[in-house]
């Protein structure tokens, strides 16, 4: 069953089985082909020869026969005369009568019949005559009725022409009994046949001939009634001896006597041969099977290997190279699989320390593995507290017994501890015999024994922790185990120096590193979660948002470090009136964040975040002493409340800092809930106004100029329009914060930069020989109702050292709305410094043209509007020419803004325009580009 799966399994062995075959099995076939048929031929040849020998050692028996018949009758010969005819006769009938038929002595007178009745005596020719006569011996065949006889004649001693004649008898001249099963074919060289066992001459005629024709030889032929016969012949040399025909013996044998022997050899030898070949097939596939199961076992155990099972081990008991290739292939796979395990070990530990921060983590895990895989017998993990002697918390885990943690357990000695750091980088291993010497192998593992591999893990040149291994035989402290110890080692090294910086970053993700509150990304998450368990619990929440009145001016006249230390403070007296389940947070520079949690309903929100809300303002509001002076500072508050003032962590923060801006908008120093008519564009304002406040600091202001042409077309000034590059929101729109500032008072600041701005371009102009053109700046009425406007503007004039003639103020008709004579008397006194002076936007207003007499103006703005309606129709162009008519009715000069088509221009200038100022002449240009084209006017 082995063997065929074997077989059929496997391709060598298939080889293996075929190569054996053409080897042996093939070259025993033919070797066993060919010796059966050269062993069946010869065996045949053998046959053969035998046939032909005995054909001749019968011949030379019946030489010897005539001999003894000859000798017999010469010894007759002497006796015959003696003989009494009678009594002799029967004598010799009884002694010799058993060679021969009839004894007759021929005489010319008559026959003497010494034995045997009368019988026709054979007829000697003339020349067997002559040879007996000289003494030679005639043998002659006779052909009688049936049979042929045979005759011996030898001369009778001393009688002329008597002859002794003898008929030879056939029984003994033929001895039969010596042929077996032989037919005996006896033939005179004439082709006559003398005797014949058979019963007749069975040789065909060719064959005869043949016979008669080679001296010896052996021949086979097909009896029509024996079958197939062999046959050996031998001439037999009679002639050499008597006056005798040769005779030819021949001796014939039926196939299956003669080859009986081939017969033998043909049932036996095939089995026999069969049998090698299943003998040979039998040990080749023995042999085959014994060398390559285990090599089959090799190769699955390598299959097993490859898809991970390293648990496979090759069982073969073959006690030559195989078994100790499965010892070594069991060895490997024992060996990776260790290696394996500590890898994955290794590989997981890694993982911890790239994704966990808890460093006790990667410390389980390997108290988990790592005892098994490197065969400990006890496995202690100790980490030390940083800057300090005391071991925090121990790990150990005895064989394979659930592991053990104990907190705080002992404290190193002092000498323990220099010894650890002494061997920094290096694992060593220290016997029991040791432990005397070295305390902290008793403090974090047990004593029975053991070896001790000790890795001491140093980070930053701190002890921060203890590996320890325990083995029973310090042979199981392999090199394999050593290295596993040690790189353990760097990655607890990796993962405690990790934890610590996983820490910092922490805090630093987490925390605000001024003021150590949570930051806004810790607010976001706690958000999520109050959004939440209100929901689930169906409780509600407040956002209280808190920004810091007027930080800015703290910062800008103290300096940074006294507003840090200012925000500290403010951190903590934040801190100090929440509870702890409350968190305080500081999401951006002056602004913090107070999230109350877990009211049963609005009401208790209201009341509570109210009541703290007070508070804070109230704790903010105390004297502050940093750098040894004392400051004071107040907070706006906004309050959101979830879920009706928001049902998501972005909404709430929203409205809580929009309620904020309209607390501080309300006059700061206040607190205010959030409200659904604090739209989205009131909360965008409040927080352009923010930015607004940040922006003149931020050189995010830049003041363009949009140069005024007379009717030729030449420049002979600009009005200066200031613009925002906004960090986030890109270039915002004058027409967009110039109210927003004139709301909140920052258009005064904005007001003075930009007035400076025009007296550094006149100066520039000046200091660059350039055509000085006078610059208008607009002013609001917020800047113009403002006491200190003249004083501001005449302050910047002299600081600047600018000519004022060349600066004229653009107002607008709502300067004059307010205190008729106040504004005279202010427009009077601009007028009387220098400066001229422009009414902007005329006729969008309602000042009555009565009014209008009275102000000291100089020149009229002919609002856009009615510029751009010139080509409606005729009423607006009514309009223009009675604006136009209207200034130089009081001697003042006429500008006309917003003109973009040639056709406005060329109305306005037929109608007697002074000057143009609008998108078809220039847009507003940056100061640079300004200056070039007066380089170029000049
Ligand atoms: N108090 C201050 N107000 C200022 C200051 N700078 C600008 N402003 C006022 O903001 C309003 C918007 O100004 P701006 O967007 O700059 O628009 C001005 C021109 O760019 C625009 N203009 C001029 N020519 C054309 C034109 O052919 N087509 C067209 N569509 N617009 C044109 O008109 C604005 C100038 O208006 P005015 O001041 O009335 O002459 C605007 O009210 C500014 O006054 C500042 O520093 N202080």
């Amino acid at each position: 069953m082995l063997t065929r799966s074997l077989f059929s399994k496997n391709t060598v062995a298939k080889r293996l089985y075929l190569a054996f075959i053409l080897a042996t099995i093939i070259p025993v076939s033919i070797l066993g082909i060919v010796s059966f048929y050269q062993v069946n031929g010869e065996l045949e040849e053998q046959a053969f020869s035998g046939l032909r020998k005995s054909s001749k050692d019968y011949g030379l028996r019946l030489i010897d026969r005539f001999v003894v018949a000859e000798s017999a009758l010469k010894l007759l010969q002497n006796r015959i005369p003696k003989l009494t005819l009678a009594h002799d006769s029967a004598i010799l009938e009884e002694r010799i009568g058993m060679l021969f038929s009839h004894i007759v002595v021929s005489k010319p007178t008559g026959n003497q019949y010494i034995v045997g009745e009368q019988i026709l005596l054979p007829t000697l020719s003339t020349d067997e005559q002559r040879v007996i006569s000289l003494g030679r011996t005639v043998i002659k065949a006779v052909d009688e009725d049936e049979s042929i006889a045979l005759w011996i004649a030898i001369p009778q001693l001393g009688l002329q022409d008597h002859l002794l004649m003898a008929r030879l008898k056939g029984d003994s001249i033929w001895e039969q009994e010596v042929l077996g099963a032989n037919e005996l074919l006896v033939y005179g060289e004439n082709g006559q046949l003398w005797f014949s066992t058979a019963e007749h001459n069975v040789l065909p005629e060719e064959l005869q001939q043949e016979v008669l024709s080679k001296s010896s030889g052996t021949f086979k032929w097909e009896d029509n009634v024996n079958g197939s016969v062999l046959a050996g012949f031998w001439h037999t040399p009679l002639r050499n001896m008597f006056e005798a025909p040769n005779a030819i013996i021949v001796q014939i044998q039926l196939e299956d006597i003669a080859l009986s022997a081939n017969a033998h050899f043909k049932s036996f030898y095939p089995p026999v041969i069969m049998l090698a070949v299943l003998v040979v097939l039998l040990s080749v596939t023995k042999l085959i099977s014994r060398y390559l199961t285990p090599l089959s076992a090799l190769q699955e155990a390598t299959e097993k290997l490859v898809k991970g099972d390293f648990s496979y081990q090759v069982k073969v008991d073959s006690e030559d190279e195989f078994q100790s290739l499965a010892n070594s292939f069991n060895n490997m796979t024992r060996h990776i699989q260790t290696q394996f395990d500590i890898q994955s070990t290794m590989g997981e530990i890694d993982r911890q320390i790239l994704s966990v921060r808890d460093a006790n983590e990667v410390v389980e895990t390997a108290m988990t593995r790592l005892p098994e895989t490197l065969g400990v017998d006890m496995m202690a993990i100790a980490s030390v507290k940083p800057n300090s002697l005391a071991i925090e918390k121990l790990y150990f885990r005895v064989g394979l017994q659930p592991t053990q943690i104990v907190d705080k357990p002992s404290v190193l000695s002092h000498e323990d501890y220099q010894h650890l750091i002494s061997e920094q980088n290096r694992i060593f291993i220290l016997a029991s015999s040791e432990l005397p010497a070295y305390s902290y192998i008793r403090k974090i593992m047990q004593e029975q024994h053991f070896y001790y591999l000790v890795v001491p893990v140093i980070v930053n040149e701190q002890l921060t922790a203890i590996v320890g291994f325990a083995y029973h035989q310090l042979s199981a402290i392999t090199h394999e185990v050593k290295n596993t110890a040690r790189n353990f080692g760097d990655r607890i090294a990796v993962a405690l120096s990790n934890a610590a910086w996983e820490e910092k970053l922490y805090n630093q993700a987490h925390y605000d590193g001024l003021t150590g509150l949570a930051n806004r990304r810790v607010l976001n998450e706690y958000l999520k979660q109050a959004v939440a368990r209100a929901k689930r619990d169906e409780t509600n929440f407040c956002v209280l948002f808190i920004d810091l009145d007027r930080f800015k001016s703290i910062n800008d006249s103290m300096g940074h470090a006294a507003g840090d230390n200012l925000l500290v403070d403010v951190a903590k007296r934040l801190e100090n009136n929440c509870r702890e389940t409350d968190l305080a947070v500081r999401v951006s520079g002056d602004e913090f964040v107070i999230l109350l949690t877990e009211f049963d309903d609005e009401q208790a929100s209201v009341s509570i975040s109210s009541h703290i809300a007070k508070k804070l303002i109230s704790t903010l509001a105390e004297p502050y002493h940093i750098n040894g002076q004392t400051l004071h500072i107040s907070a706006s508050i906004g309050i959101a409340i979830f879920p009706d003032d928001g049902n998501n962590p972005d909404a709430i923060l929203e409205h809580a800092d929009a309620a904020m801006y309209h607390a501080k908008s309300a006059g700061r120093a206040n607190f205010h809930f959030y409200q659904s008519a604090m739209t989205s564009t009131a909360v965008e304002n409040l927080k352009l106004e923010n930015d607004l406040r940040q922006a003149l600091d931020n050189n995010e202001l830049v003041v363009y100029f949009q140069p005024k042409f007379d009717s030729e077309q030449e420049i002979v000034g600009a009005e200066a329009l200031i613009r925002w590059m906004h960090p986030e929101l890109g270039m915002v729109s004058p027409a967009k914060f110039i109210p927003i500032a004139e709301q909140s008072l920052l258009i005064i600041d904005i007001g003075r930069w930009v007035f400076e701005q025009c007296c550094d371009l006149i100066n520039e102009l000046s200091d660059k020989n350039l055509t000085i053109v006078p610059i208008a700046v607009n002013l609001s009425a917020v800047e113009f109702n403002r006491d200190d406007l003249i004083s501001h503007l005449l302050g910047i004039l002299d600081k600047t050292q600018t000519n004022p003639n060349y600066i004229e103020l653009e107002l607008t008709e709502s300067v004059a709305l307010t205190n008729k004579d106040i504004c005279i008397q202010r427009m009077t006194a601009l007028r009387e410094s220098g400066m001229s002076l422009a009414m902007d936007d005329f006729g969008t207003g309602f000042s009555s043209l009565s009014y209008l007499q009275e102000l000291p103006l100089n020149t009229l703005k002919i609002d856009q509007q009615f510029v751009r309606n010139i080509e409606l129709g005729e009423s607006s162009q009514a309009i223009v020419k009675a604006v136009m008519a209207l200034a130089k009715g009081l001697s003042m000069s006429v500008v006309a803004e917003g003109v973009e088509t040639p056709e406005q221009f060329n109305f306005l200038a037929e109608n007697g325009c002074d000057f143009y100022q609008g998108y078809l002449l220039s847009k507003p240009i940056p100061k640079v580009d300004f200056m070039a084209k007066l380089e170029a006017k000049k």
